[in-house]
């Protein structure tokens, strides 16, 4: 008997965009729109859209104050397009903490757990439960299954999960987690399909460099070390977030500096990162265009590269060498001039461009002579979701 097409909803909310597609079911799925609503909060947030086939609707205006607003826009928008209504309404939810490593269907005792979590990613839960609370009002009675970043690194080894703290502390589940397991989920699903054998068997770090930006360590499938631990604003450092701080650095902030956590808290997530260090932007566009002239955006970018080189570094010294390397998100898929800049040195590892297929952003970037196959790739969050929550939801 064939199996009913089901129709999945994906969300992925971020701190200040909104990420949504409709998927049908099938192998593969097929999209049948996808859009984007960017810059909440601000008087220029847009909403875009692309529908299966071509037709786009780019950057009209979404007048969305906040993600209560952005969230109710595209509503009405799904609500007033010729499109099939979902069956299953799948998220994403940064942080599952200690308890969940597998995604979920989404019930009350399940959001009490992860707003008992918000306090370990407040820049990204509380967008993401809004999500599911206005679709369980808009959309009553779709199942919705929450998909979790942190799942994907429940493989890492207790001493990579491990901060050097008392153990009372440890117990309340003060540990490393690390973030961006979807879209690590996704490229090694990829590599798998295009027969690519480090995704299975072999050393590979994948390098997700976005607003968001972190890196992990997977060997023979699995992932053993990342750069985010506690928190998203960990590791790296990123569009307005810090990346690793010595914890003198906070105690410094509250106790001299005179600021409140809320402060020291909006800080580290908003003003920081390359937005900090330029005082210009927190977009890498941007800033390449300025560095040129402007010492504190050069500043910035180099500060980006040289932590990403050396933290890339430290996960090669973990995986004992390096097969594979990818590039994704929107830096990493885009920015030739980023992956050279993080690259630049590294030929002890392993690591040496093809600065020409670097230019154009070819799949496979690497010079022939290299030890590992570098590449970019595209990655696909929304696409993971749709296949775990539908996966799950045939399961019931
Ligand atoms: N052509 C480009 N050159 C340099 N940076 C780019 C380019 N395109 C996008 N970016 C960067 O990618 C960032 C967004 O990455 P993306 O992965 O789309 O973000 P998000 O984490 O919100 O999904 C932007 O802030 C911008 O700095
Ligand atoms: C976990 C994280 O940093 O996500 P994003 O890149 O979407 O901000
Ligand atoms: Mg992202």
């Amino acid at each position: 008997m064939p199996v009913p097409m089901k129709y999945i909803l994906v969300f992925n909310a971020g701190s200040s965009s909104i990420k949504f597609a409709l998927y049908a079911s099938g192998a593969p799925l097929q999209s049948i729109y996808a859009g984007e609503l960017t810059r909440i909060g601000s008087s220029g947030s847009t909403l875009s859209v692309r529908h299966r086939g071509g037709a786009s609707s780019g950057g009209e205006p979404a007048g969305a104050s906040g993600h209560e607003a952005a969230f109710r826009r595209i509503f009405s928008w799904i609500q007033s397009v010729d499109a099939p209504p979902p069956d299953i309404i799948g998220h994403r939810l940064v942080h599952g903490g200690p308890l969940y490593a597998d995604p979920a269907i989404v019930t009350p005792e399940l959001l009490a757990d992860i707003g008992r979590l918000v306090p370990y990613a407040p820049e990204h839960l509380p967008p993401a439960l809004k999500g599911v609370a206005l679709a369980a009002e808009l959309m009553a009675g779709v199942p919705q299954v929450a998909c979790f970043d942190t799942a994907f690194h429940r493989s890492m080894p207790e001493v990579a999960r491990m901060y050097a703290l008392p153990e009372p502390v440890r117990r309340q589940g003060v540990q490393r987690y690390g973030f961006h397991g979807l879209s690590y989920q996704y490229l090694l699903t990829e590599l798998r399909r295009m027969g690519e054998r480090s995704a299975d068997r072999g050393r590979v770090v994948l390098a997700h460099l976005g607003h968001g930006a972190s890196m992990v360590a997977v060997k023979d499938g699995k992932s053993v070390e990342t750069t985010m631990g506690f928190s998203p604003a960990g590791g790296l450092v990123m569009s307005t977030r810090t990346g690793d701080l010595d914890p003198g650095v906070l105690l410094f902030l509250l106790e001299e500096a005179g600021m409140s956590p809320q402060e020291v808290k909006e800080m580290v997530n908003r003003r920081s990162g390359l937005l900090g260090v330029s005082a210009e932007s927190d977009d890498m566009r941007d800033l390449l265009e300025l560095e040129a002239s402007d010492p504190a955006a050069r500043l910035a970018v180099d500060l980006f590269c040289y932590q990403a080189r050396k933290h890339l570094g430290s996960l090669i010294a973990v995986l004992g060498g390096l097969d594979l390397l990818v590039f994704t998100g929107g830096i990493g898929e885009h920015a030739p001039v980023i992956r050279s800049r993080i690259c630049n040195g590294l030929e002890c590892m392993g690591i040496a461009l093809d600065e020409r297929r670097n230019g154009e952003n070819a799949a496979v970037i690497s010079a022939d002579t290299a030890g590992a196959v570098i590449r970019v790739m595209q990655t696909d969050e929304e696409q993971m979701i749709a296949g775990e929550a539908l996966r799950l939801a045939l399961l019931r």
